[in-house]
Formats: structure tokens, C-alpha cells, sequence
């Protein structure tokens, strides 16, 4: 045994036989309830500075999310579900993300808000690489037909989607602009834009060529990437508010003298990037927690809303798609 341990030694460094061991012993299932998702994106692979308390790996109805889910806890006691949109090892392509997985594994769970951290190409000038944006709108640019709803099979439902983000959720997040400003960068929101703040969804995985990003811009758009959609449109369908924080890694490839984005141009952004969104996720958890009421009205802006979405009768609705739908929407079918 102990040899087998020494070997083990020989072939893993002791910081990753901590880790793994750590991982091992974490419960597997969770049974209170969460309030807050967290979905990261490029280079944001884990949650870190919070008490990790288990890690899930649910089987919905449409199948297994993009990675385990860990369920971290704040000092105040707020449970925080994280999940990796493209994998823990970036497996998954932008078109191939089992978005309907992860958004009912995280309904499921309770989540009834997600903040969604997201690499994206900047189309103006004033949003530097590094700086965050909390977009308002969508041009959904997606070619492949990415499964974009919990419905069919029998059921037909037409959720409303004119605003596609919680403005509350926003609103929250603003308040803690403070948080890039210290590191010389900025968050662009509404107040500071004076108006919409519009987040193209291409289909990728190659970038865009010059003549789309120019088009883009042309079309006013703001920033660009390949994963709000249709995760958006998911969080709505399953009730949850929903908030996508951009966080620019490039300018695309309008700027005519520059050369086009490249995953290195990316990459060279994405650790700073992805430690303002750990420090800008502290602050918001701690925003949350001022005032209890808050997460409780986040988790039921939404409330509701779909049950009057179906147009489907009663009596028409198949009993596996209701079984199925009762996942994410217990009760409602
Ligand atoms: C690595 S560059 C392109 C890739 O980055 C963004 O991913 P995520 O939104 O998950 O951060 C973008 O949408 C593309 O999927
Ligand atoms: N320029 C770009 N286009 C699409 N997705 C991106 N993600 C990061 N930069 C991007």
C-alpha cells in the first residue's frame, strides 16, 4: 500500500494529490437549496475563494451539463452553483454546448439567477480589451440550430424575450464597477453607454471574416461572441434571471490596419479577465447578501411567466413532455 502510494507520489506532484483527494471526498448530491448560478466561460474554469460544500453531476432529462456543477458556499451563507460552460478541459465547442442540460441541471438545483461569464470581441472603440460589458440586447447570428427550447415534443410555448437580461441583475452588478475601476478598466453598462448595449451571437467556431465585423458595427452592435446563445433563451423558458457579464478579450477584425483575432490574442486577456471576474463576483455575492429580500425577488421575477406561455390545451399536452418539463417547471403542466 505504501509503495503504491510513493509511486503515486513519483507520478503526481503532492499539490495535485491534495486536490484530487479534496475532490474525492466532496458529497456528490445536494439537497438545500441554491440560489445563485455561475456559468464560466474561456479561461474561467473554476470558482475559486469560496468553501466548495459538494460537486454534482445530475442527468436532466436532456442529458448530463458541459461539467460536474460545484456547489461553493459564502461566509454569509449563500449556496453558489458554478458550472463550466465548455468544460472543465475546454472540450466543448461553442455550437456543441449542451446549454438545455446545464440550465435545467442549474433550475433544478433552485438557481433562480445566473451570471454568465462570457469572452467577448469588442466592435468599439471605447471597450478595450479587459474591459466588462453588461450587454442589454442580442442579434443572434447562430446557423446550426442549436437546440434553443424546452418545448415541442407535443407542447408549444412562446416565451417573451424582447429584453433578454435582468435589468435587476444589472442593476446589482453596476454597483460594483469599483471593482475594475481599481484595476484601470471599466464596466459599460446602460448608464455609461446611454443606451442599449448590443451583444452579437455568431455561430463560430471560426471568427467572424472583416466584412461581417464591419456589418456589426454598422448594425451598431457592441460586442461579439458565440455562447449567449441560446443559454438566454433557456434561462427564460426555465424562469431564471438572467445576466451575461462580456468580458472583451479583443477588437475583432474591424480595425483595418490590425491583424484578425486569434485564440492567442484571446488567451493573452483571459487570466486577467477572469480574476476581475472572481473579485467582481465577490462583490456582487456581497451585494446580494445587504438585503435578503433581493435574491428572493430575483429568484421570482420570472415567476409564472411560462404557465401562460403554453398555448397548448390541457388536454392535449402529452404526459412525457409534462413529466419531462416538470424538471425545470414543476407543477406547471
Ligand atoms: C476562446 S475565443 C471564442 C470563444 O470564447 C467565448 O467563449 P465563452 O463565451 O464561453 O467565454 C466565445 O463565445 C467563444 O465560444
Ligand atoms: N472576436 C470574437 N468573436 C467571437 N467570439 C469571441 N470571443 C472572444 N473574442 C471573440
Amino acid at each position: 500500500m505504501s509503495r503504491m502510494r510513493n509511486s503515486a507520489r513519483l507520478l503526481f506532484p503532492r499539490s495535485f494529490l491534495q486536490f484530487s483527494r479534496s475532490i474525492m471526498s466532496l458529497p456528490t448530491t445536494f439537497n438545500g437549496q441554491v440560489q445563485i448560478g455561475v456559468l464560466g466561460g474561456s479561461g474561467f474554469y473554476k470558482l475559486e475563494g469560496l468553501e466548495t460544500v459538494a460537486e454534482v453531476n445530475p442527468e436532466t432529462p436532456w442529458g448530463f451539463p458541459s461539467s460536474p456543477i460545484t456547489i461553493a458556499k459564502t461566509p454569509a451563507g449563500t449556496h453558489v452553483a458554478f458550472l463550466a460552460r465548455h468544460g472543465l478541459a475546454h472540450t466543448i465547442l461553442p455550437s456543441e454546448v449542451p446549454a438545455r442540460a446545464n440550465i435545467a441541471a442549474l433550475k433544478h438545483l433552485g438557481v433562480g439567477a445566473i451570471l454568465a461569464f462570457s469572452a467577448v470581441g469588442s466592435l468599439q472603440e471605447e471597450i478595450a480589451p479587459e474591459d466588462f460589458v453588461l450587454p442589454t440586447q442580442i442579434i443572434d447570428r447562430t446557423r446550426l440550430g442549436r437546440p434553443n427550447t424546452f418545448f415541442g415534443e407535443g407542447m408549444v410555448a412562446h416565451a417573451m424575450f424582447a429584453d433578454p437580461f435582468s435589468a435587476n441583475l444589472a442593476s446589482i452588478l453596476e454597483k460594483c464597477s469599483h471593482v475594475l475601476e481599481e484595476s484601470g478598466k471599466k464596466l459599460h453598462t446602460t448608464k455609461t453607454q446611454k443606451g442599449d448595449l448590443t451583444l452579437i451571437c455568431m455561430e463560430g467556431p471560426q471568427f467572424s471574416t472583416r466584412a461581417e465585423s464591419h456589418m456589426y458595427r454598422s448594425w451598431g452592435a457592441h460586442v461579439i461572441n458565440m455562447s449567449v446563445l441560446p443559454e438566454a433563451k433557456l434561462a427564460r423558458e426555465a424562469e431564471i434571471a438572467y445576466q451575461m457579464i462580456c468580458m472583451a478579450t479583443d477588437y475583432d477584425c474591424w480595425r483595418v490596419d490590425e491583424e484578425g483575432v486569434t485564440v492567442e490574442a484571446v488567451m493573452a486577456h483571459v487570466r486577467n479577465n477572469t480574476a476581475n471576474a472572481g473579485r467582481l463576483l465577490k462583490a456582487a455575492l456581497e451585494e446580494f447578501e445587504k438585503d435578503a429580500s433581493v435574491i428572493e425577488k430575483l429568484g421570482q421575477e420570472l415567476e409564472g411567466s411560462m404557465k401562460f406561455a403554453c398555448i397548448t390545451p390541457q388536454h392535449a399536452r402529452p404526459a412525457a413532455t409534462v413529466e419531462k418539463l416538470d424538471y425545470i417547471l414543476p407543477g406547471y403542466y
